[in-house]
C-alpha cells in the first residue's frame, strides 16, 4: 500500500503534519504511522477504515485530547502539539468542539446547565443568552430545564452538540456521532452537522464506519494500518463501501 498525504494546504483551520502515536511499552502498538491531513475552512471529512486503524487517535491528536509522539498539530498558526497542558486547554475551549459517540452528558444537571458546564470548569461567567442561542440552534428550544434522560437520544446528542459549540469553535470533531441512534434520528444529526458547515462555514471531522454518514461530507479519508490508504471527495456511499471493503471492512 502507497502511503498518501491528504491535501496539505496552507490556509486550512486544522493540519497534521507526520503524526505518530505509539502506545504501550517498547511502542509495542503503532496506530498512527505518519499521517498528514489538512482541514480547510467550511469543509466536512469523515474519517473511516477498519477497526484498528487509528481513526479515534488521530481524531483525539487533531482535537488536542491526546499528543502525538511525533509530528506536528497545527490550528491555524498555533502549534498545539507541544503546548503545556494548561494553555492547550484555554486554546481548546475557543478553537475547537467535541462530541462523542455516547453523548457523555452529565445526567443530574439540565440541559442548560450541561452546555454550560465546560465553561464554567473553565472558570467563565456564564452567559445564559449564549446557552439559549446554541440550544435554539440544534432545535431545542424550551427544552433548557429538561434534563438528559427526559430526552430521547437524538434530542441528548443534539444537548452535546450544543455543548460543543457553545463557544463558537471554527472547528467540531465528531466521534461516531450516529454511532447510537437510529438511522432517521442519525440521519437528522449529521444534516445538523452540515447545516453548520454550510451556513456557519465551520469545519467538521467525523469518524464513523457507516459509507451513508460519510456521503455527508465533502471528503473521506480512508486510514488503514495507521496510515492514510485513500481519499475520496464527495464519493456515493456505494463508492465508499467498496473502497472500505478493499481495505478489509467489508459492509
Ligand atoms: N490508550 C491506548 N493504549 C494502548 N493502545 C491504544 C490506546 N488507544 C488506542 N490504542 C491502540 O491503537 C490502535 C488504534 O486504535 P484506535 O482506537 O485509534 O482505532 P480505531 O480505528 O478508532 O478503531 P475502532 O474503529 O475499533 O474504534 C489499536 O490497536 C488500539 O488498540
Amino acid at each position: 500500500m502507497t502511503e498518501m498525504t491528504a491535501d496539505i494546504g496552507t490556509g486550512s483551520v486544522v493540519r497534521a503534519v507526520d503524526l505518530h502515536r505509539e502506545y504501550g511499552r517498547a511502542a509495542a502498538v503503532r496506530a498512527l504511522r505518519g499521517v498528514s491531513a489538512a482541514f480547510a475552512p467550511g469543509t466536512f471529512t469523515a474519517v473511516m477504515g477498519p477497526s484498528g486503524s487509528g481513526k479515534t487517535t488521530l481524531l483525539h491528536c487533531l482535537a488536542g485530547m491526546d499528543r502525538p509522539t511525533r509530528g506536528s498539530v497545527r490550528w491555524g498558526d498555533a502549534e498545539v502539539s507541544r503546548l503545556p497542558e494548561r494553555r492547550l486547554a484555554e486554546l481548546r475551549r475557543s478553537r475547537v468542539g467535541f462530541v462523542f459517540q455516547a453523548f457523555n452528558l452529565m445526567p443530574a444537571m439540565t440541559v442548560a446547565q450541561n452546555v454550560e458546564l465546560p465553561g464554567r470548569l473553565a472558570g467563565e461567567r456564564s452567559d445564559r443568552g449564549r446557552v439559549l442561542e446554541a440550544l435554539a440552534r440544534v432545535g431545542l428550544a424550551g427544552r433548557e430545564r429538561h434534563r438528559p434522560g427526559q430526552l430521547s437520544g437524538g434530542q441528548q446528542q443534539r444537548v452535546a452538540i450544543a455543548r460543543a459549540l457553545v463557544s463558537r469553535p471554527p472547528v467540531l470533531f465528531a466521534d461516531e456521532p450516529t454511532g447510537a441512534l437510529d438511522r432517521a434520528t442519525g440521519h437528522e444529526i449529521l444534516a445538523l452537522l452540515r447545516a453548520g458547515v454550510d451556513a456557519d462555514r465551520r469545519t467538521c471531522v467525523m469518524v464513523t464506519h457507516d459509507p451513508v454518514a460519510a456521503g455527508y461530507a465533502d471528503r473521506v479519508l480512508l486510514l488503514a494500518d495507521g496510515l492514510v490508504a485513500d481519499e475520496l471527495h464527495h464519493p456515493t456511499a456505494a463508492q465508499v463501501g467498496e473502497r472500505l471493503s478493499r481495505l478489509g471492512e467489508g459492509k
